[in-house]
Order: structure tokens, then sequence, then C-alpha cells
């Protein structure tokens, strides 16, 4: 499986002179997702991936393209792929998807074209293709700073979430570089990090100030209080405590709104020790 993640909050610290954003950010990885599948088609081709049931971005800008791309030149195993993917993260949703997807391809071609990167080569690569492509290589909740790249393990008490899907796709580049974007906020200390009432996200109210549709969208949803936003949205969550309390929260939500109940992940399974 190549899981979802949501932001369980999210804080933009300040710009780079890179123009990219130092964060502090809460990931939590979720027991659901897109379905990866790999099949060997050629045992001693040219390192060719093929991917199926996906095929709304062009080849070459699909991040399990690139992500092989990066891979190949290190394969000692000289092996032809198609990889099948079942979609249900919607994109452009802040739930990570393209960023999981690729993620999920550096850490199962590693093995596959017998690469034998360590995890901290794996995270670098990932670095390169996006900011949250490494956190699907760590596989496990974290606190992330720098760009979201600088991961500490971390548990949270969320063991449920209600996911909101609005059919809203947004730009995360075009968030980021918002005149009105709030750029300088304060870094919580890690002793409070587990008080919900810390965790806002800095987009949530740019987003709502910007984008009609979702903000008309949120005011009918004021009875589920607190509605969270993941990442530069446009999904948006409820954290429960129980699967019967998500599921009372979703039987409540206007009519046409996707939703899914979700279960939190402790850990992914990435297969790739430390020092490998
Ligand atoms: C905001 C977050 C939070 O989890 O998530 P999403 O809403 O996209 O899921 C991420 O940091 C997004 O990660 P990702 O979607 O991989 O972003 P990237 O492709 O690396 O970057 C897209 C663009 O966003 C801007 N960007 C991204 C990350 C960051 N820390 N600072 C930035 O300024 C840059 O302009 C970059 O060109
Ligand atoms: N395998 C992929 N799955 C989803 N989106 C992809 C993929 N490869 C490239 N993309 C592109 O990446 C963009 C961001 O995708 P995604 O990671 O799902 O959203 P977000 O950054 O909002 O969490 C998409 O709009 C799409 O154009």
């Amino acid at each position: 499986m190549s899981p979802a993640k949501i932001n369980l909050m999210l804080r933009i610290l300040g710009q780079r002179e890179d123009g990219y954003h130092n964060l502090q950010t809460l990931f939590q990885i979720l027991d659901w997702g897109d379905d990866m599948t790999f099949q060997q088609v050629n045992q001693n081709g040219q390192c060719q991936i093929r991917i199926t049931g996906f095929n709304d971005v062009p080849e070459e800008q699909n991040l399990i393209h690139q992500a092989a791309q990066l891979l190949r030149p290190m394969a000692r195993k000289q092996s032809d792929w198609l990889i099948d993917v079942n979609k249900r993260i919607p994109q452009g949703a802040g739930l990570g998807g393209g960023s999981s997807n690729a993620a999920m391809t550096l850490l199962m071609m590693n093995g596959y074209w017998d690469c034998g990167l360590c995890q901290e080569r794996l995270l670098q690569l990932g670095n390169q293709l996006g900011a949250d492509v490494p956190l699907f290589i760590h596989g496990r909740a974290a606190l992330a700073g720098g760009t979201g790249n600088e991961l500490i393990s971390c548990q949270f008490d969320t063991p449920w979430v209600l996911l909101l899907l609005p059919d809203i796709h947004i730009s995360t580049a075009r968030l980021f570089q918002h005149n009105d974007l709030r750029r300088n906020q304060q870094c919580i200390d890690t002793a409070l990090l587990h008080h919900q009432d810390l965790w806002i996200n800095d987009f949530f109210p740019l987003l709502l100030s910007i984008d009609q549709s979702l903000r008309q969208l949120y005011q009918q949803l004021h009875h589920l209080n607190p509605v969270r936003l993941s990442g530069t949205g446009s999904a948006m969550f409820v954290l429960c405590k129980s699967r019967a309390e998500a599921e009372a929260a979703q039987s409540q939500l206007p009519q046409g709104l996707r939703s899914v109940v979700v279960q939190a992940k402790a850990a992914h399974s990435t297969g790739v020790e430390k020092n490998q």
C-alpha cells in the first residue's frame, strides 16, 4: 500500500533564500491510500518501468517515473517492471499521494534492482523529488522541521480520522507563493507538541479567504468542531477517539461531500533498515 498522510499541525516559520519555507509540522501516516503492485516483466532488461492504472499526468512528470529514473543508475540487476496503481488519494489534496507513490517506488525498486541503498541515501533521493517524500521513506508518524524533511519519530493519540475530500484541487506551489501567507509563525516547544489546541495550520485561514467554495463548505461543518486542514488542502479532517465517533460525525456531513473513515498507522513497513 502507498499510504496517505495528514498534517496534524503545520506552522510556517519563515522563507529561505532558495524560496522554500521552513516548517514545523506533525505528520500522521494513515492506514489508507493507493494500491501499488510491482510485477517483473523481463529479467534481463534495461531497467525500464511502465506505469498502468494512472495516466492523469504525463509520464515524465509522474513522480513514480521520476523516482525510478533516480534509482536506475544504481541498479545491479537489470530487470524491467510493470507498476500498477489503483488511485484512491485525490491529487492536490494535501494528502501526499504523489509523494507516497514516489517513496514506495524508491523503496521497492531499491530492492528489486538490488541497488543496496541505505535509508539515509533513500531519504536524500526522496528529498530531491518533493518535500513530503522523505516522510514516506521514514514510514512513521513524525515531527518535522526544515522543509518537512528533518524527521523525528513521534506518537500521537489520534486513532481514528474522518477524512473530508472536497472536489477542489489546490496547487501547493501557488499557496506557498501567496502574498497573504503568514510566514513568521512561532515554533512550539516539543514539550507542548501533544496539546491539540496548538495544532493549527497556517494555510487554513489563507485558503478560506481565497477559495469561496471551500469557505462555504467549511461554514456547513461548524458542528464538527474542530475541522482541520491537511497540508495545503483541500482535504480536511476531524480527529476521533473511536470508529463509532467517526461514523457518527460522517453521518452528519452535507450531501455530496466525499468522505472516508480511516485509522492512523503507527508505522508503515518500508522494508529498509537504517544501515542496510
Ligand atoms: C505543504 C506540504 C506539507 O506536508 O504538503 P502538501 O500540501 O503538498 O501535501 C509539503 O511541505 C509540500 O510538499 P510537496 O507537495 O512534496 O512539495 P514540493 O513538490 O517539494 O514543492 C512544491 C512547491 O511548494 C513550495 N514549497 C514546498 C515545501 C516547502 N517546505 N516550502 C515551499 O516553499 C515550493 O515553491 C515548491 O516549488
Ligand atoms: N504518482 C502520482 N500521483 C499523484 N499525483 C502525482 C503523481 N505524480 C505526479 N503527480 C502530480 O503531483 C501533484 C501533487 O500531488 P499529490 O502529492 O497527490 O498532492 P499534494 O502535494 O497536494 O499532497 C498532482 O497534482 C500531480 O500533478
